[in-house]
């Protein structure tokens, strides 16, 4: 204390004010410490009595309990709560939270405001609150947070319950789960590829397809049902025989004849939610599909649309075993491929096909390929055991034309058609399901059985055998569907104007992928010229370089040779021209042992030397001159040379002396 008072004791506190000081210092420390301990206790205390759960949105017990929260009374006393239009669930169901929803209910049956129409809205717990909600006797305490908010996705629910034993939150979750699944029981869940984050992301609930709206020649749907059904609870069988559980289909043929429709409508008869993956899409690599693969499910559909459009740039196995997209031969498959290597996608078939069966692949799903070229198809990916049934799709026969208008034109039952004359309520149609219209909104006239038959046969016998896609068909029908009788009479009208279309758009196609050719082969003409001029101009660049450079180099040589020969040189050829022409030049070519005697080798030895020399001076001023040019400057300067050498003997006197002083 002493020591305090003596250091504080200059700032001018007296000991009474130190001892408040410390006295308060004391106290605040206490009550702070104080109320860490009982907040710590409390947790404490509270840990070893709450079980919590979590339940994080990327996988289905999320989506459980969200569904089961949005359906809770409790959320009509909630004092905070997230409204949204968006579902909270999977199933995209409207979801009655409180009495408050009534009009959404309302909603329900398809009405339109302002041609749109209306937006359901849901309730959610909150983000980052705490609710607090009765169940069985228990108070759960519920939150909701963001697991990633720096991405904004990613949510997670966090349940906590006083309790002995978890007992309440199993019951809490499969209470959660039936009640999910008896809502979404007539909807397909679908769940597309992001190749961004390489997940699944659920885009929407489809109500299911009924497999009597798919008109199919006899048994290929009863067959693929059976043949699908009998998968599913073959696992051991499999597992015994140690064959990878997994079976694959493929559907090919033209383009609208019910392959998409047909796996939509198996995977609502199945109870199975379909994970589609577009081969051709963005950012696609054998990477993301790999992982894709391992994150679908046991039990569902796995659908790859269009698989041949993924190939189109690369169709051979070998040349993608780098796993880059290659180039066909064709102009078209080039430009696919600048824009496969564009936009990142480097899907390789060798990395589809180890995606497909792969170790990391999923089992016990049920692979559906469409394709509208299965002669594109590599044969590894077809192959059975990757593909084990294949199903194709033609256009539209008698059989099916004669089924598709049935199935837009319900026949008056016989016997309730007094009693309900004015309702559209077919319900004794085998196979279809009861229509959900309001009778204003569509005045179909029901005729009976009889003439719906006749009806029927007539429109079959006019739709030609393979000509027109069902999906073709059903647009006709749709367009008359209120006027079963007209749409027989005018039937063959619209067959021919069809054909009229057809035709058209054939011939337009035609001439707008000549056009295409055309261009392209002027396009190919014109770049092969540019390189040509351009491989020339290189070539007159390189000559032009490679004489300069031996010019350059001459020019040098002779510069040394000059430096060190020419005042011995010149003197003793003097010398030699004067008095003794048979021996010129010894001194000038003392390594030379003939003695080059003769005029015209000498005439050689220095032409190449001295006519280079003038050949070098002349072209300063005219590099581009012909070579002829350079022959003739050469012998001149040659000539002029050697008419010069006296001269230049004559300036040099001293020299010749000292040559001749120097006998060899
Ligand atoms: N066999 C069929 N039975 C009933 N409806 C059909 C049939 N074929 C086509 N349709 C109808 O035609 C439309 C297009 O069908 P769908 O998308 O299933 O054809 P697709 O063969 O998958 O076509 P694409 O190869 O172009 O993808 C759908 O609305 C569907 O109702």
């Amino acid at each position: 204390m002493n020591v305090l008072s003596n250091i504080l004791s200059p700032l001018g506190m007296s000991g009474g004010a130190i001892q408040d000081t410390l006295k308060l210092v004391v106290i605040g420390g206490t009550v702070e410490t104080a109320r860490r301990a009982s907040v710590s206790a409390w947790n404490g205390f509270v840990d070893s009595f709450f079980l919590t759960a979590h339940f994080s949105e990327e996988d289905y017990p999320y989506d459980w309990l969200m569904h089961w929260l949005s359906k809770q009374p409790a959320w009509g006393r909630s004092r905070e709560f997230e409204i949204t239009t968006r579902s909270a669930g999977r199933n995209g169901m409207n979801q009655s939270t409180t009495g408050d929803l009534q009009e959404e209910e309302e909603e329900d049956d398809g009405t339109l405001v302002h041609g749109r129409r209306k937006r359901l809205v849901a309730f959610q717990p909150s983000l980052d609150t705490t609710h607090t909600i009765y169940y069985r006797g228990h108070w759960l305490r519920i939150m909701r947070t963001k697991r990633f908010p720096e991405y904004g996705h990613g949510s997670a629910l966090k349940i906590s319950v006083v309790a002995r034993n978890n007992d309440i939150l199993k019951k809490l979750v499969l209470e959660a789960k039936r009640e999910y699944e008896k809502d979404a029981e007539h909807r397909v869940h679908i769940f597309l590829a992001d190749t961004t984050y390489q997940c699944w992301r659920w885009n929407g609930a489809r109500q299911k397809r009924p497999m009597s709206s798919i008109v199919l020649q006899p048994g290929v749907k009863d067959m693929l049902l059976a043949d699908c059904k009998d998968f599913l609870c073959s696992e051991e069988w499999y597992a015994e025989r140690g064959i990878p559980f997994r079976r694959g289909y493929l559907l090919h043929g033209v383009p609208g004849s019910g392959k998409t429709s047909l796996i939509h409508s198996l995977a609502g008869e199945l109870g199975l939610d379909i994970y589609v993956v577009s081969l051709s899409s963005k950012g696609m690599s054998d990477n993301t599909l790999t992982t894709l693969m391992s994150l679908v499910p046991n039990r569902c559909i796995l659908l790859l649309e269009d698989l041949d459009a993924a190939f189109t740039r690369s169709v051979s196995r070998d040349s993608n075993s780098t796993g880059a997209p290659t180039s066909t031969t064709t102009t078209s498959s080039t430009n696919q491929t600048t824009t496969a290597e564009s936009d990142g996608s480097t899907l390789s078939l060798s990395g589809l096909l180890n995606s497909l069966d792969g170790v990391a692949a999923a089992e016990g799903r049920l692979l559906f390929a469409t394709t509208n070229h299965i002669e594109r198809l590599d044969p590894a990916l077809s192959r059975p055991g990757r593909m084990d049934v294949w199903v194709n799709f033609t256009h539209a026969t008698k059989w099916q034309a004669e089924g598709i208008f049935k199935c837009f034109f319900p026949f008056k039952p016989a016997v309730v058609a007094e009693v309900e004359k004015t309702e559209s309520t077919d319900a004794s149609q085998k196979n279809l399901p009861l229509p959900k219209r309001k009778a204003s909104t569509h005045a179909i006239p029901l005729l009976s059985e009889a003439e719906i038959s006749e009806l029927a046969k007539r429109f079959a016998a006019a739709i030609p055998e393979d000509e027109l896609s069902v999906a073709g068909l059903q647009g006709y029908l749709l367009k008359n569907k209120t006027r079963p009788r007209e749409c027989v009479d005018e039937v063959e009208e619209w067959i021919i104007s069809e054909r009229e279309t057809r035709e058209k758009l054939k011939k337009e196609k035609a001439e707008r992928e000549a056009k295409e050719k055309k261009e392209v082969e002027e396009k190919e003409k014109k770049e092969k010229e540019e390189l040509a001029a351009k491989e020339k101009e290189e070539k007159e660049a390189k000559e032009k370089l490679e004489r300069k450079e031996a010019r350059e180099r001459l020019k040098a040589k002779k510069a040394v040779v000059a430096k060190s020969d020419s005042p011995a040189t010149i003197p003793s050829t003097t010398e030699s021209t004067e008095s003794t022409p048979s021996t010129p030049a010894t001194a000038a070519t003392p390594a030379t042992d003939e003695p080059s005697t003769d005029s015209s080798s000498s005439s050689s030895e220095s032409d190449t030397t001295t006519g280079m020399e003038a050949d070098t001076e002349e072209s300063v001023t005219s590099e581009e001159e012909g070579s002829d040019k350079a022959d003739d400057t050469k012998k001149e300067k040659w000539v002029a040379v050697k008419s010069q050498t006296p001269a230049a003997a004559e300036t040099q006197p001293e020299t010749t002396t000292t040559e001749e002083a120097t006998p060899s």
